[in-house]
């Protein structure tokens, strides 16, 4: 029995997540989703393994290179877990999206999360989350996961979500490199969608960027940023949706 944490995570909250929750079955292996390459390989598993598959929530959806990346895995009836992560506003379809696709994969889905995160474009929602609750809480969840999985329970789950999914048509923020930027090229090795060309780091493509942020997080000089005053409306577009504490669930 292998297990394994495969995740979809430009700004890494996801990946602490799944992983936090993969711990708790032992050693585990990881498959970054994140990475542009991730599905280029068909990957097959067999039917005593567990994997953990994590994504952020994009405007309730799944983002849309996850899906596209899982594509070429062969579940063959191998036990998944899923998680939609989310800045304390709404996780709304992603669960439903991903079990999805993963169900086409051929695994059988045997459990599900929504997990709270900092938001990654708008800071002060959910800030510093997961917190010393929410681990406690996702370790007592994985705790149950594990026992079902031990148990032999292999009851279906139902994940909330509606169909038509919600339309998510991206989010108009682009993060743009400004003068401190040294040309270095780390943002464009590690953007998920290739959207910062190697040779001229400073620009960004916006018809591939999904506005996931990572390059703003991986910048040494803190070079790239969003247009403020856009984020400043954004957020208070936003106040109301994401002000109380949301929480995290298990579905058994
Ligand atoms: C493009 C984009 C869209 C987002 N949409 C939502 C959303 O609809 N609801 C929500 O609660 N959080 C939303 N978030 C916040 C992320 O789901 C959250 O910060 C998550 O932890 C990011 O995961 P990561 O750190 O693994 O990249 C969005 C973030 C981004 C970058």
């Amino acid at each position: 029995m292998s297990v394994y944490a495969i995740y979809f995570s430009p700004t890494r909250s996801t990946e602490k997540i799944v992983k936090l929750l993969a711990k708790e079955f032992g050693t585990y292996g990881e498959i970054d989703l994140s990475k542009q390459n991730s599905g280029e390989n068909v990957r097959a598993f067999k039917e005593e393994d567990i994997c953990i598959f994590g994504v952020p929530s994009y405007g309730g959806r799944v983002p849309a290179p996850a899906l596209e990346r899982m594509k070429k895995m062969k579940g063959n009836k191998a036990k998944a877990v899923l998680v939609a992560v989310y800045g304390n506003r709404a996780y709304e379809d992603t669960l439903l999206e991903l079990k999805e696709q993963v169900d086409l994969c051929g695994f059988h889905v045997t459990a599900a999360v929504s997990a709270v995160a900092e938001h990654s474009i708008m800071h002060q929602f959910a800030r510093k989350r997961p917190d010393a609750k929410d681990k406690k809480e996702l370790k007592a969840f994985a705790e149950k996961i594990a026992h079902k999985i031990k148990s032999g329970d292999e009851k279906e789950i139902s994940v909330p979500g509606n169909k038509p999914y919600r339309k998510y048509n991206g989010v108009p923020l682009k993060p743009k490199a400004g003068k401190d930027c040294k040309g270095c090229g780390l943002c464009a090795q590690v953007c998920p969608v290739g959207a910062i060309p190697a040779e001229s780091p400073k620009k960004t493509d916006k018809s591939k960027c999904i506005s996931c942020m990572r390059c703003i997080q991986v910048c040494p000089k803190k070079a790239r940023k969003v247009n403020k005053l856009k984020l400043k409306i954004a957020s208070m577009k936003m106040k109301k949706a994401c002000e109380d504490r949301k929480k995290n669930e298990l579905f058994l």
